[in-house]
């Protein structure tokens, strides 16, 4: 198999060839949130089936591009949509684009996801901080041989949402009067939203929302020494809180929310 620096040389040739220069912040934008990236200034729109060793978006609301260009001042790259391991793919292929980021020179990533909320003080339509993540997929990103130029064998998760950036957004949502949960994201792999009792089993350990995403990326994001922000749109609450769950009702509510979430994102960003 070739190695992870071999692939990653050949995507940022290809990148850098379309215009794509030096990045400060790489962007993962979940679903129904990617409509952040349509106000990136001057910019280069990739689909995903375009870039080498990039898989494709099959989930609704996750439009399947790549775009570059500037937002609240920083050069950025944004991914409209992401990758899960539930669609088929390896935790390295879910999470290679955080290394192409952080090839072109990204210190830091801004995680987003919708979530099911957990902890009983939220409501759908909450943004939440990610102070902390349980990675509760049964797999990690990082198994197999560790290629030491891209990070450590055996990376520390203390801090792995950066606690600078994490004060940033909380200054900038009071600022704002925005309210802005906080809490722990826990991971399950998907695609079957959790039981009831996986839920209460959740809330036991610690849990206040679930999804199926963002911890990998951000275990990729720690290896690499990128700083991480990550925020949650609450888009329902979990299994057994309310009747039923679906992801229509996950889109409709990042529709509802989604002017908020890119002022908070776009005031902090401007901030860090
Ligand atoms: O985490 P994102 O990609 O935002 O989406 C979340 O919403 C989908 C389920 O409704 C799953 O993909 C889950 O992970
Ligand atoms: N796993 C999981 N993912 C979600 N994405 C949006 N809502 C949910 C949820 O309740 N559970």
């Amino acid at each position: 198999m070739a190695k992870l620096s071999e692939l990653l040389k050949e995507t940022t040739t290809f990148l850098k060839e379309k215009g794509i220069g030096e990045v400060d912040f790489g962007l993962i934008l979940g679903s129904g949130l990617g409509e952040l990236a349509d106000e990136v200034e001057d910019a280069i729109a990739i689909p995903f089936s375009e870039v080498p060793h990039f898989a494709v978006s099959t989930v609704v609301g996750h439009a399947g591009k790549l775009v570059y260009g500037t937002l609240s001042g920083k050069k950025v790259l944004a991914m409209q949509g992401r990758f899960h391991y539930y669609e088929g793919h390896s935790m390295q292929k879910v999470t290679y684009p955080v290394r192409v980021m952080s090839a072109l020179g990204a210190h830091s990533i801004i995680v987003t996801n919708a979530a099911g909320g957990v902890n009983e003080n939220f409501i759908p339509g909450n943004l939440m901080l990610i102070t902390d993540h349980i990675n509760f997929t049964g797999d990690n990103p990082l198994i197999g041989e560790n290629e030491d130029e891209m990070g450590p064998r055996f990376p520390d998760m203390s801090h792995a949402y950066t606690p600078e950036y994490c004060e940033v957004t909380k200054k900038v949502a009071n600022a704002q009067n925005m309210s802005l949960q906080e809490g722990v994201y826990m991971g399950y792999s998907g695609p079957t939203y959790e039981t009831p009792a996986e839920i209460r089993m959740s809330r036991v350990m610690g849990a206040d929302a679930v999804g199926m995403s963002t911890v990998s990326e951000v275990i990729v994001a720690a290896h690499s020494g990128m700083k991480v922000l990550g925020i949650s749109c609450i888009t329902n609450l979990a299994a057994g809180m309310q009747s039923s769950l679906n992801h229509a009702e996950v889109v409709e509510t990042t529709e509802r929310v989604k002017a908020q979430f890119k002022e908070l994102v776009k005031a902090t960003l401007a901030e860090l």
